[in-house]
């Protein structure tokens, strides 16, 4: 038998027990029979899980008696420890402890009352225990009779709640999540640290709950407070709304996605709703990166082929919706293959960035210039007709071969060839791009560091 430490068990419940309860009393009369059958027989009658315990004068506890109650709730046969020692019927551990609960009882000289978890045969079980003493006529304690009920039913409730509690505290403690709990009344019933951290509100608002003053302070913390509090407002009008992803940018520059629903209980009661932030500034940071990294040329940081097909898919969409004129200039440099060899790949590499920033210094911002691979670029000009288009590639083609480039040992121009062609009715970018192409390989044929219109 273990004593249950933490349920403020073993207390005095009557400071004299004999005096106060005239039951006892008359118990004493009936119990003061030396027959284990007879005791037993009168604990029956209690109703209740009864057992008698005598003590000898030098303080050794035997089991005389326990009623039939006592048999059903704890699998123990009358038969089998009636006139027993205790230290013969239990294990040594759980012995000691019944023994102090009796000692206290004869020293406190009073009933005494406890909770206790019991090891049975039928399992465990924790009972409320009351000992009562009996005296004989030399004043001295020779019996003490038992009575116990079961409580395991609400000493586990007890501790399933504070079990819950615990949990839910970890929960909240260690959430990656900022978490604000509010109730029916949307006033402020549960924070963590983490919402505190992401969240500019003075403590003392959140301990008074009072959930006006707290959305007023984050208010000036959103980029779109209205949108901000509007959305909020809507979620309490609707109790049963869920709200999923939904993103908020901070005034300091970080994202937070929130998510939020209504709590019901299973029958239905509503208790409030819960808020969830996660801060995912440094999310959409990576994946701002890997956006910029998957669309960008890394030597020339031009757009490369694949965002460029994106864009001129949109841009010839824009041009027939609006009826602009668009155009495209392929440009490419000219022997490339003997700067690299003559020069070396990393003058190789210079010159490509060369190129790409002489061009980038002379384009519109709606202009829209990415590498295509190797030594090939292509510029899309929106609202730019095929002549306009011309003398842009005509200015490019100059500027470029203006250039000086200098290697250890010898000074260098390059010069690039230029096809521009114009988008016709119902072309696809792939036809486009081929126009463009031809008139580059016409320019390349034609001699080289030239522009050439397409048809
Ligand atoms: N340094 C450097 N060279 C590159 C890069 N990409 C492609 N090249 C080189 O560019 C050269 C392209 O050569 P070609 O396609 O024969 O064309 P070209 O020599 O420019 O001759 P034309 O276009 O006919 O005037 C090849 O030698 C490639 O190795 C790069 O990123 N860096």
């Amino acid at each position: 038998m273990t004593e249950i430490n933490a349920m403020d068990a073993s207390r005095s419940i009557v400071k004299n027990g004999a005096a106060r309860q005239p039951e006892v009393n008359m118990l004493r009369g009936l119990l003061s029979s030396q027959d284990p059958g007879e005791l037993r027989e009168v604990i029956n009658y209690l109703g209740i899980a009864a057992f008698i315990v005598d003590v000898t004068p030098d303080r050794e506890f035997h089991l005389s008696a326990i009623n039939e109650t006592h048999e059903q709730m704890t699998g123990l046969r009358h038969e089998d420890v009636a006139g027993r020692t205790l230290d013969s019927i239990l294990d040594s551990e759980t012995a000691k402890r019944v023994k102090e609960n009796y000692s206290r009882c004869i020293r406190e000289g009073a009933a005494i009352q406890y909770e206790e978890l019991l090891d049975l045969p039928v399992g465990e079980k924790y009972w409320r225990t009351t000992l009562v003493p009996f005296y004989n006529v030399e004043g001295r304690v020779f019996r003490i009779l038992g009575t116990a009920y079961e409580i395991s039913d609400a000493v586990r409730l007890k501790l399933q709640t504070r079990y819950q509690s615990t949990l839910m505290s970890v929960y909240l403690d260690e959430s990656p999540d900022g978490i604000l709990v509010v109730d029916a009344n949307n006033e402020i019933k549960t924070w963590n640290r983490r919402f505190l951290e992401m969240w500019d509100i003075p403590e003392d608002i959140l301990q008074a709950g009072d959930g006006r003053s707290a959305l007023e302070a984050v208010r000036n913390q959103v980029e779109n407070p209205d949108e901000f509090v509007e959305r909020i407002m809507e979620l309490y009008r609707h109790l049963d709304q869920e709200e999923r992803s939904y993103r908020i940018d901070l005034k300091n520059g970080n994202v937070l996605e929130r998510y939020s629903r209504g709590l019901r209980d299973e029958t239905g009661r509503y208790w409030g709703r819960i808020w969830f932030y996660r801060d995912v500034t440094e999310h959409e940071r990576l994946t701002e990166q890997l956006n910029y990294m998957a669309r960008t040329d890394p030597l020339t940081e031009t757009a490369n082929r694949r965002a460029f097909m994106e864009e001129l898919s949109d841009e010839i969409q824009r041009s027939r919706r609006y009826r602009h004129p668009l155009t495209l200039l392929a440009l490419d440099v000219d022997h490339f293959k003997s700067v690299n060899d003559r020069f070396g790949h990393v003058m190789g590499d210079t010159v490509l960035r060369m190129l790409a920033d002489t061009v980038r210094s002379q384009l519109r911002d709606t202009d829209f210039f990415a590498r295509m691979g190797g030594e090939e670029f292509t510029v899309l000009l929106p609202e730019t007709e095929l002549k306009t288009g011309a003398r842009l590639a005509e200015r490019l083609r100059q500027s470029i071969e203006a250039v000086r480039m200098a290697s250890d040992d010898a000074e260098f121009q390059i010069s690039t060839s230029v096809g521009v062609a114009e988008l016709a009715d119902a072309e696809e970018p792939d036809g486009l791009l081929n126009r463009a192409d031809r008139a580059l390989y016409a320019a390349k044929a034609s001699g080289r560091n030239r522009v050439t219109c397409a048809d």
